[in-house]
């Protein structure tokens, strides 16, 4: 990169739903090492919980919830570059975590008509769980091509879940598809930060050991895509803030019953006198325990995404109803 060069840097961080953008956009921060690190982050569930999932420091996290960047909020991505780049001091880099579903393309395109943005780069999450089964969805599978098509670098997550042959497999195929990203394989977003963002020559990533990648502009066209359907046709949203108090097992067997067809759970539930975070990512629930949450968050906050006519969302409201 030219020293002299005064734009901000900007990643976006692209990837399926729930295939591990906030735990390596965590990771990230957590590594900064001095670096100041502006967030944005797009939420496509009715209710933001992202923002705050994210450990950034006070106000340095920007939400764009409620609808997906790629296909209406055009305006509203205008506004939030323009508010990150009019801070004083103005942040090192700029990180555009985009909801499961955005098409990056599409963001990238937003944010290079910016002057003052230079993106730096394009990083899709790819669940190894879920990725051979979602990439083979008639609805959803273009999704995942296209936010892997469009990434400079594609980091292989939850590779921890994953056998190696099946890893191995999972990358050929998404070599073929992907055919100038540089993968890594990743466990809960451990990859050093000077790769994603791209400070490392070509040369000094191939020395790094275990894949890690290559991170750079491609030289594919990231201005040609189509852009995607519009997702809010495609997709349904349900969502919950009532005050409702669940016990320990009685959510356990709640989230053992979640209905077929949810694709991504996530939220905050309020247990008798403590707090668990809780994700779904297809049939693979977790559930923390958390001393507190944020102070804005004052009942069980829940949002659930699954295709349109395929979650059930009559069974969601009689499952928590309480
Ligand atoms: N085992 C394992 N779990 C992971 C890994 N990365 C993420 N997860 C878990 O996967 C779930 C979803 O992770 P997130 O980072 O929230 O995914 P996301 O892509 O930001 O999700 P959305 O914003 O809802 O699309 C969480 O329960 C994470 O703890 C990983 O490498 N290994």
């Amino acid at each position: 990169m030219d020293s002299k060069d005064q734009r901000l840097p900007l990643t976006v961080i692209t990837g399926y739903l729930g295939a591990g953008k906030t735990t390596l956009v965590n990771h990230m921060l957590r590594h900064a090492d001095g670096r100041r690190i502006m967030v944005l982050v797009n939420d496509f569930g009715d209710i933001a919980v992202d923002a705050d999932l994210i450990e950034s420091q006070e106000g340095d996290t920007l939400t764009l919830a409620n609808g997906c960047i790629c296909c209406s909020m055009g305006g509203d991505l205008f506004y939030a570059l323009s508010d990150a780049l009019d801070r004083q001091p103005r942040p090192d880099h700029l990180l555009i975590e985009a909801s499961g579903v955005a098409d990056p393309t599409r963001i990238s395109e937003i944010a290079r008509a910016e002057p003052e943005l230079r993106l730096d780069g394009t990083i899709a999450l790819l669940d190894a769980l879920g990725f051979p089964a979602l990439v083979d969805d008639a609805q959803i599978g273009s999704s995942l091509v296209r936010q892997i098509a469009a990434a400079d670098l594609i980091v292989v997550s939850k590779s921890d879940l994953q056998a190696p042959d099946a890893l191995s497999e999972l990358k050929a195929q998404v070599a073929a598809l992907a055919p100038t990203a540089r993968q890594i394989e990743a466990s809960f977003g451990r990859v050093p930060l000077e790769v994603l963002l791209g400070s490392l020559s070509p040369a000094e990533v191939d020395e790094i050991p275990q894949g890690c990648a290559h991170y750079g502009h491609s030289g594919h066209d990231h201005a040609n895509h189509d852009h995607a359907e519009d997702h809010e046709d495609l997709y349904s949203r349900w969502s919950l803030a009532r005050d409702c108090i669940f016990g320990q097992q009685e959510l356990a067997d709640v989230l053992k019953d979640l209905p077929a067809g949810l694709l991504r759970l996530k939220g905050f539930v309020k247990l008798d006198g403590c707090w668990a975070l809780v994700q779904a990512v297809g049939g693979r629930v977790e559930i923390e325990s958390l001393p507190r949450v944020p102070d804005h968050i004052k009942h069980t906050t829940l949002v659930a995404i699954g295709l349109k006519g395929q979650m059930d969302t009559v069974e969601l409201n009689r499952l928590f109803s309480r």
